[in-house]
């Protein structure tokens, strides 16, 4: 994506946010200008490429706000490979929990997983056909021999060297008809034998060689898991099984892993996107008369920095440099200020951003407008039991006003506690639905109907605490 001719402008990135997220605007422009700056320097001389840093984002913005949907949503526009890992989860080097260095080899197997599912996607056609000839030997082996075993009802052994001509042609015929009848799906729910690839077996190897660190012990497991035969196992399936479980493995198999290897790397290293949530969590500084765990968070400032500033961190595919990886960290900062971040750390995230706290509005908009609003995934849902459910404007109105209200008595969670109120509005219905409440059946939600169920619980704060 980001090394093609062309790519969206900042403002075309903006308007794609824009369908899921909403408000935040300074926010939304700041991402779009590091992701076009992205494609920008990808098309730059060979030289400059290497001089030209990232601009690290720092999103300073309470709970559920949507930090980490603009991030996650701007990895989507770019195809980019994408990891999110919170701040306070690692531990200084040395000491036991996550090392810093584990979000690059996670945003590695991401991108792997990414490359590996887009070059299946490229010889799909290729494996149905390959997948095709599978189901068809497992129906009716060819005369050649070799094919799976057929099951009860159709024909077994057959020798071809005692095959004379005739028969030959007999069974060309006989399988071109089954070839048919299976792309027409008319076989779907047959049952056939098939010959399916058991997953890696365990090596065995717990703790490694001392000083092995976790990335040489994954390559070690995947380089003995590489040179014992794979196993397979029989498994009786319908046809339509059949065809997902062989397509995934007849495409894994057209494929070349050591080209995925490569590109994934580039594409990790070039287009990655890595967010650090939760970054005040660790930031205070042990100068300012901290003690135990003040020293530890700086230590995890300490380790997280040379991971920001660009180096080399060895990975079970390679090695990765992190120099270009684009780093968003995002916190609250309620207790801690940015400025209680080490210096150099400050100096990596130069760009900051302040999110507003979403207002009643706000959560009018956000049950209503983005492309995958929690109002229209309840109507996908019930649709598919052929039920029609609405929403009148006066009930979202309602329904926002009293997320609101929640969120200022009890504990503002953001846009987070629509899922708590929506989920409490409209449980009984989805229970009912379609024991009590038939196909066709056309739901609309009110005003009235959200007082109706929901009103008792927010005049309750003990209640409320709880449920919604
Ligand atoms: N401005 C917004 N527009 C649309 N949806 C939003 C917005 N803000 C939050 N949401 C929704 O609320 C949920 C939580 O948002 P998100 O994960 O982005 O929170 P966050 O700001 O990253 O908080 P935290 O720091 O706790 O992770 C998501 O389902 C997201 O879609």
């Amino acid at each position: 994506m980001l090394d093609s001719k062309t790519f969206l402008t900042p403002a075309q990135i903006v308007a794609e946010l824009d369908k899921y997220i909403i408000g935040q605007h300074d926010a939304k422009r700041h991402v779009a200008i590091a992701l076009r700056n992205r494609w920008r320097r990808l098309h730059a001389p060979l030289d400059m490429q290497r001089e030209i840093v990232p601009n690290n984002i720092l999103m300073i913005g309470s709970t559920g706000v949507g930090k980490t949907e603009i991030a996650r949503r701007l990895a989507a526009i770019a195809d980019a490979p994408f990891t999110k890992v919170e701040a306070s989860k690692f531990t200084e080097v040395g000491y036991v929990g996550r090392d810093v260095e584990s979000m690059v080899r996670d945003l590695v197997e991401q991108s792997v997983n990414q490359v590996k599912q887009r070059r299946k996607e490229e010889v799909k056609n290729q494996a149905a056909q390959a997948v095709e000839d599978l189901i068809l030997d497992a129906l009716i082996p060819p005369v050649s021999g070799g094919g799976l075993k057929p099951t009860a009802g159709f024909s077994t052994t057959i020798d071809s060297s005692a095959m004379p001509d005739s028969d030959y042609e007999l069974n060309e015929r006989t399988r071109d008809k089954f070839r048919e009848k299976i792309r027409s799906g008319e076989l779907d729910d047959r049952k056939i034998e098939i010959k399916v690839q058991q997953g890696a077996p365990s090596m065995g190897i717990v703790g490694g060689a001392p000083g092995m660190d976790e990335a040489s012990m994954a390559g070690l497991q995947d380089m003995l898991g590489s040179m014992l035969p794979k196993k397979t196992r029989k498994r009786k399936v319908t046809i339509a099984e059949a065809r997902k479980i062989l397509l995934d493995e007849e495409a894994a198999k057209l494929i070349d892993m050591d080209e995925v290897k490569d590109e994934a790397i580039r594409n990790a290293e070039n287009a990655g996107i890595i967010f650090i949530d939760e970054i005040d969590k660790v930031a205070s500084r042990s100068g300012k008369g901290g003690s135990g765990p003040d020293v530890s968070r700086e230590g995890v400032q300490r380790d997280l920095l040379p991971i920001v500033e660009g180096s080399a961190v060895s990975t079970k595919y390679g090695i990765i440099n992190t120099d270009h990886i684009l780093f968003i960290a995002a916190g609250a900062f309620h207790v801690a200020k940015p400025s209680d971040l080490i210096p150099e750390l400050q100096g990596r995230f130069p760009i900051r951003v302040e999110l507003q706290s979403l207002t009643k509005d706000d959560f009018f908009r956000i049950l209503k407008d983005p492309k995958n609003a929690l109002t229209k995934q309840y109507e996908a849902l019930l649709q598919a039991e052929d039920v029609a459910l609405s929403f009148d404007d006066a009930a979202l109105e309602r329904l926002a006003e009293i997320a609101f209200e929640v969120n200022s008595e009890v504990e503002n969670i953001g846009a987070r506690r629509l899922h708590t109120v929506m989920s409490r509005l409209l449980n009984d219905i989805l229970f009912d639905v379609p024991d009590l409440i038939g196909p066709n059946a056309r739901i609309l939600i009110t005003r009235e109907l959200v007082d109706e169920r929901l009103k008792s619980m927010i005049r309750n704060p003990d209640l409320s605490q709880y449920i919604l």
